[in-house]
């Protein structure tokens, strides 16, 4: 089968879906205090308003989490809401309306790094198990290089202005507090996001599923990037990070138009593992179904390595410069 949706429908799962017991979810899992940081309070000159305090929690949650939220970021709350309306609508069409926007050729399988809507489809040899999850995953940048035949009308505009404002504050904002932390200037992690650097976009609906005690949404990763930007809709949580081998939930954010932000690989390895990358993965729900739209920001590989004023400086010790 190729899509999750023609699945959602039965009683129970497929074989492919089912996860090897020890990777299975447990049915409680505790909740993990990520904290909100207040964007507007993070620029160099708003020590006095309590930019030190937002500075030290976003040290603590880099350090350890490698996730957190952030509010007061400068994406309009009109724009969330839109790219979240226009991604569940296009998620309901009828099947041969999304495949409209398939890459996979009539009787071919749908690959994960194909642009366009399908479902990661394993090849047979490869032993893991599927993911409960449809998506559509779109390159954003550089911007000559999107396909836009695959990208719906409707939310064509929508996501191109998602993107604008999250880069901005990418950008402008948290990577330059980041880069103050470990004692860089404000351009230090932004310039590796420049020249031939990629974003993509991936939307992903996880359609309600009979069995969440054995299916998992997407399986543990981290992300291949510097920094991940994802908006969840508010209709269920699902997320959950690892932190010290226990999984923790992440709880569906208060304020609506809160973001998540994930430290990705690159940054672990940039930072020489001062900032953690997070482990994480989605468990699946019997009620409800999901959205997100998660926006990966790629440097290219060349501009990957560890920092050389990070490394075989026994003075960091672990610890941060201030
Ligand atoms: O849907 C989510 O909440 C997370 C998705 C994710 O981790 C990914 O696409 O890399
Ligand atoms: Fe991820």
């Amino acid at each position: 089968m190729l899509l999750v949706q023609e699945n959602a429908a039965g009683v129970d799962v497929p074989d492919g879906y089912v996860m090897k017991p020890e990777d299975r979810p447990s049915a409680e899992a505790p909740v993990a205090q990520i904290p909100v940081i207040d964007v507007g309070l993070l620029s160099g000159e708003r020590k006095a308003d309590g930019g030190d305090e937002e500075a030290a929690k976003l040290r603590s949650a880099l350090e350890s989490w490698g996730i957190f939220m952030v509010s007061n970021h400068g994406v309009e709350p009109c724009v969330i809401d839109g790219m979240c309306s226009a991604s569940r609508e296009f998620f309901q069409r009828p099947l041969e309306e999304k495949m409209k926007y398939s890459q996979a050729k009539d009787g071919e399988k749908y690959e994960d790094f194909h642009q366009g809507y399908g479902s990661k489809e394993l090849k047979l040899e490869h032993k893991s198990t599927r993911d409960w999850v449809d998506r559509m995953f779109l390159q954003v940048e550089p911007q000559e290089h999107r396909q836009l035949h695959l990208w719906p009308e409707s939310f064509r505009d929508i996501l191109h202005e998602f993107f604008v404002q999250q880069s901005s504050l990418v950008n402008k904002s948290l990577l330059p507090a980041m880069a103050r932390l470990l004692g860089f200037d404000d351009d230090f992690f932004g310039e590796k996001l420049r020249g031939r650097a990629l974003t993509f976009a991936r939307l992903s609906h996880y359609p309600s599923c009979p069995r969440p005690d054995l299916v998992l949404g997407v399986k543990s990763h981290t992300d291949a990037t510097i920094v991940t930007v994802l908006m969840v809709d508010n209709n269920a949580s699902g997320l959950q990070v690892q932190k010290d081998d226990v999984w923790y939930d992440v709880p569906c954010p208060t304020d609506p138009h809160a973001l998540l932000i994930f430290v990705g690989d690159n940054t672990e390895v940039i930072s020489n593992g001062v900032f953690k990358a997070s482990v994480h993965r989605v468990v699946t729900n019997a009620q409800n179904e999901r959205t997100s739209v998660a926006m990966f920001y790629v440097p290219i590989p060349e501009e990957v390595a560890p920092a050389d004023d990070l490394v075989n400086d026994s003075s960091l010790d672990g610890a941060t410069k201030q």
